[in-house]
């Protein structure tokens, strides 16, 4: 990123959402260890079906990409999401005894429910600038994220291993990549797209507070 291309610009506008996220009890409870492991437990078996979309809104992206660079990255990353996180979250099953089988019969809690149908919808009708904007949050807060607790630490094995995951120099890698694209992508947009994808990019940010206030609530349908 750099602070005067058009991704800094984004990071100016979520600032205060993500001041919220990093005082959210989900997140201080990952470093003090005082998060209860079954709002974790929720919020890992949550989070596996909402990679299963989000890989499908990076498909898109990379289908939706004018270039090839681009397609092969988002491609990649779609295989990544899959691959990559869900075998952190495999290791977390384990220790959880989580099944596939309960993945698959736990609905989606209304607010992933609301976050995956918001980012398949703009990656399906959405124009490319904001498809950009909507997907970056997930990527970007994430390394942010990992990067301030990794400062911190944790005393809890499980949840330093998640920590060491997005704070990780691996994941920052895929972080830096996008928001090179982004930048240029975006370059020349006109005022009116650079606010569409702006929209885009701060729905997601409030979606991503949304989704650790999910776990921390273990938010069902309350009907
Ligand atoms: C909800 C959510 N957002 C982001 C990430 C990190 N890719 C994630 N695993 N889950």
């Amino acid at each position: 990123m750099s602070e005067a291309g058009f991704t800094g610009e984004l990071w100016r506008s979520i600032e205060g959402i993500y001041a919220a996220i990093l005082d959210h009890p989900f997140i201080r409870g990952l470093t003090d260890g005082s998060l209860p492991r079954d709002r974790f437990r929720h919020y890992v078996v949550q989070d596996a079906l909402y990679l299963r979309d989000y890989a499908r809104a990076l498909s898109l992206a990379g289908v939706r990409s004018p270039d090839e660079g681009a397609l092969v990255m988002f491609d990649e990353h779609a295989v990544g999401a899959i691959k990559v996180e869900r075998s952190l979250h495999e290791s977390f099953f384990r220790d959880f005894g989580i099944t596939e089988e309960e993945v698959r019969r736990t609905p989606m809690a209304p607010t992933n429910l609301a976050y995956t149908s918001y980012l398949l919808r703009v990656a399906s009708l959405g124009d490319y600038h904001e498809v950009l904007g909507a997907v970056l949050p997930c990527y970007w807060i994430y390394a942010e994220v990992g990067r301030a607790l990794l400062e911190r630490g944790s005393p809890d094995e499980l949840y330093a291993r998640w920590i060491d995951t997005y704070g990780g120099e691996e994941f920052n890698e895929l972080v830096r990549a996008v928001l090179e694209l982004t930048d240029r992508a975006c370059a020349g947009l006109n005022p009116d797209q650079r606010a569409a994808a702006t929209e885009a990019f701060v729905t997601t940010s409030r979606y991503e507070w949304m989704f650790w206030n999910m776990g921390w609530t273990l938010e069902g349908w309350p009907v």
